[in-house]
């Protein structure tokens, strides 16, 4: 049963400033001498009275707590009260004994005389005028911010957000809150449209405010970047928004030109039709491209010499080198700005090889990095040259959210201090989304050459944008596409087969393959439970690996063989309850130590470390990204904090708060396998939404597995999968940017086709 109890602060036991949590000790509650309380607080003020609701709480250890739900702080009432929070050190400039002579001249009155009277706070020895006015000033804005506090708590708006949200307006919140709530969504990290139109709507704004429809298109649009687009047709966009809105279509046209015109959107043709930008992604592209247009020049080798350092790589390696490859790497050494593209096993990395040869030989330095942990070491193991992520190669920061721009992460390294390299390499350019794209070309200056490499037929990118793809399709820069699979590779039935899927054709499943299997299999439950066997007894032999190591892989989130269920089941059986393990439920996921986990957004502050012997930490940084996985390797229940160990032997600390962040990993989506690579790959497929199965996921599952493929399941659901060309379709246009300025620079570089 709820309770509520008053008393003040008077001392914080522990802190996690991460996530708020806290335990204090209050005192001068009516019953009891001294409570011990806890709870997540945004902010306290040692010394200030409160009012807290709550239960009582048996802790193991610590006995008897209060768990605070919610409270609101309380001006003191009485002379002590007073002493205790002027004293308390919530007020600069004031400590305890200040405190008491302020009290002891003025009494009860004290409050009365710092609000209306602070002038006379001078009276007292040891003010003077000017701190007297500070004093004043520190007080009324502290008894400003609760009573905003107060106002904001009846529109719901929790307290941390409520102090965002004060820090941001100080008093003019009330007019901003009653005229134009929505701009709160503009301005605030945290409050997004639907808060905003919540708070619109007790305030009272009607459903058709010129406000509201600008800030619903503006939302409409951000969804839409959510699910990768960069714009919508504009028909899409008033579709949607009408929906979202409740009003009819035809109030958006007019608003439309406003917001143009307020340059809050871009409108350009596409293919006949009106496209709408937030002009934040239209210069995104626009940007993306003009840089990459300034790097694309020509910078020519002499051709007898070139050939001749070819033959030297081929003799020196012991390959003979294809006459697309050798056409690469001419390319690479004339450009500075190039482009190789290919399915599996045609020969991409042998040729990133020879790139990196080719310039080695010329003394350059070359940088090679790819979107992800798991890709930069896989293209470290190939190349046996080190790579790294392209956040790392950028030297991210870790400069909170609220002082970025955009959604922008920001990097050391940038158009004022750029990377100093001859060459870069980035493979894996399929999971590159616009931002990063934008970011790695600030910071490449004309004259270094940057050469993408990556596979046009993988999923996009899982941010907005399909740059790889638009780069290839504005036919304006250098691409090699290597097209022959080679002999070595033509053996592999992954390879084969993936080039198969690719082109729509059927694959055969007669389990004569030594790396492609197909268990047929029409109920759920006993495909989960040959799934388990496949993992726990029979991959891990064949292929040489943990059983960690295997991953399950399946198109959808939801149903009997989504990735929830999925995770739910194989926890159960590969990490199950035992003493020892600590546990943490967060919402309906169950978290337990020595669990498999993926983060599953990008955060850019994160903090992590490598350890080396005795757990000496060796390096530190910021960031952990969208994919991640690694272990959970312990749960502090009283720190209320989770550690993972990530596969490449970062180590970071996730509060409880931040648990949202993560998710079980024995199962993850198609989507989040982007970019990596596992010995051994299972692909449970029974049925689901048509949009779902199709061919360019059934493509990018297969191409994950390094050695065997295992399909369990229908082999109707997989023939459909081949036969369903409709991907969804990602509304990006760098194609059209880049082919718009190259033709007025009047550029004609084509497509490398001489
Ligand atoms: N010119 C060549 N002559 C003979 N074999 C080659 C040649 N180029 C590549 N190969 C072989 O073909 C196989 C696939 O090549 P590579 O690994 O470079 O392709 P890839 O496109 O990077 O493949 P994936 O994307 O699957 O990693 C390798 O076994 C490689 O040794």
């Amino acid at each position: 049963m709820s309770e509520t109890v008053t008393g003040y602060i008077d001392h914080v036991i522990f802190r996690n400033e991460d996530n708020g949590y806290t335990v204090m000790v209050l005192k001068g509650t009516k019953k009891e001498e001294e409570l011990t309380c806890v709870g997540s607080f945004p902010a306290i003020t040692q010394g200030a009275s409160i009012e807290a609701t709550g239960v009582y709480i048996h802790h193991p250890v610590y006995g008897k707590q209060f768990q605070i739900s919610s409270f609101t702080e309380k001006m003191p009432e009485d002379t002590y009260g007073i002493e205790r929070y002027l004293g308390s050190g919530a007020i600069r400039g004031i400590g305890a004994a200040l405190a008491a002579r302020i009290v002891r001249k003025f009494g009860d009155d004290t409050l009365r005389i710092v609000e209306e009277e602070p002038e006379r706070l001078a009276e007292v020895k040891g003010i003077s005028e000017k701190k007297a006015r500070e004093i004043a000033a520190q007080v009324s804005e502290k008894a400003e911010m609760r009573k905003v506090m107060i106002f904001l708590q009846k529109y719901g708006i929790s307290l941390n957000l409520g102090a965002k949200i004060y820090q941001k307006y100080k008093e003019s919140v009330y007019t901003i809150l009653q005229e134009n709530p929505y701009r709160l969504a503009e301005d605030i990290s945290g409050v997004g449209f639907k808060i905003a139109d919540e708070i619109a709507a007790r305030v009272g704004i009607h459903a058709d405010s010129d406000y509201r429809i600008r800030s619903g298109m503006l939302y409409t649009l951000l969804q839409a970047s959510g699910e990768g687009h960069t714009y919508l047709p504009r028909e899409q966009l008033f579709t949607r928004c009408a929906r979202l809105l409740g009003v009819d279509e035809s109030y958006m046209e007019k608003h439309l030109m406003d917001m143009v015109i307020d340059r809050k959107l871009v409108l350009k043709e596409k293919s006949g039709e009106t496209i709408v930008y937030p002009a934040q992604y239209y210069y995104l592209e626009l940007n993306t491209a003009r840089m990459l247009n300034e790097l694309n020049i020509v910078c020519p080798e002499d051709k007898e010499l070139v050939r001749h350092r070819i033959e030297l790589i081929e003799k020196e390696t012991g390959t003979v080198l294809d006459e697309m490859q050798k056409r690469a790497i001419t390319e690479a050494a004339d450009r500075g700005l190039f482009i190789l593209t290919g399915g599996p096993g045609t020969g991409k990395t042998t040729t990133i090889n020879a790139i990196i040869r080719f310039f080695e030989g010329e003394g350059a330095e070359i940088r090679l990095a790819a979107p992800t942990g798991r890709a930069a070491k896989r293209m470290t193991e190939t190349t046996g040259y080190e790579a790294q992520t392209i956040h790392r190669l950028l030297e991210l920061n870790g400069m909170p959210e609220e002082e970025r721009d955009g959604h922008s992460a920001k990097f050391e390294r940038n158009a004022q201090n750029p990377l100093e390299a001859d060459v870069i390499i980035i493979d894996e350019m399929s999971m590159v989304d616009i931002h990063l794209m934008h970011s790695l070309l600030l910071a490449v200056v004309a004259g270094t050459r940057l050469i993408l490499v990556g596979d046009e037929n993988q999923l996009p990118s899982v941010g907005p944008g399909n740059v790889l793809r638009d780069i290839i399709r504005s036919r304006c820069f250098p691409v090699v596409e290597l097209t022959k699979i080679f002999r070595q590779a033509s053996e592999s039935d992954i390879v084969v087969n993936a080039h198969k899927i690719n082109k729509g054709e059927q694959v055969q499943i007669n389990n004569k393959s030594r790396d492609f299997f197909f268990l047929k299999r029409y109920d759920a439950d006993i495909i989960i439970r040959v799934v388990i066997a496949l993992i726990q007894e029979k991959l891990p032999r064949y292929v040489d690996a943990k059983p960690f190591e295997i991953q399950v892989l399946t198109p959808m989130r939801k149903g009997l063989l989504g990735v929830e269920r999925l995770n739910q089941i194989l926890q159960r059986y590969l990490n199950p309850p035992e003493d020892g393990k600590s546990e943490r439920a967060v919402g309906d996921r169950l978290f337990r130590t020595g669990d498999k986990v993926m983060q599953i957004r990008n955060n850019y502050q994160m903090e992590w470390e490598i350890r080396g012997r005795y757990g000496v930490v060796i390096e530190k940084g910021v960031g952990v990204f969208n994919g991640d996985t690694g272990i959970l390797r312990e749960i502090n229940e009283f720190a209320e904090t989770a550690e993972v160990e990530f596969e490449d032997g970062r180590f970071a600390m996730y509060s409880f708060k931040q648990l949202e962040e993560l998710e079980l990993a024995y199962a993850i989506t198609i989507h989040k396998s982007q970019g990596s690579e596992y010995p051994a790959v299972i692909l449970p497929l029974l049925s689901g939404p048509q949009m779902l199965l199709n061919r360019n996921l059934l493509y990018t599952a297969v191409t994950r597995a390094r050695k065997c493929v295992t399909v369990v399941g229908n082999e109707e659901t997989f023939a459909e999968m081949i036969r369903n060309e409709k991907q969804q379709k990602r509304y990006s246009a760098l194609d059209e940017r880049i082919r718009e300025l190259s033709e007025t620079t009047g550029d004609n570089n084509t497509d490398g086709e001489e």
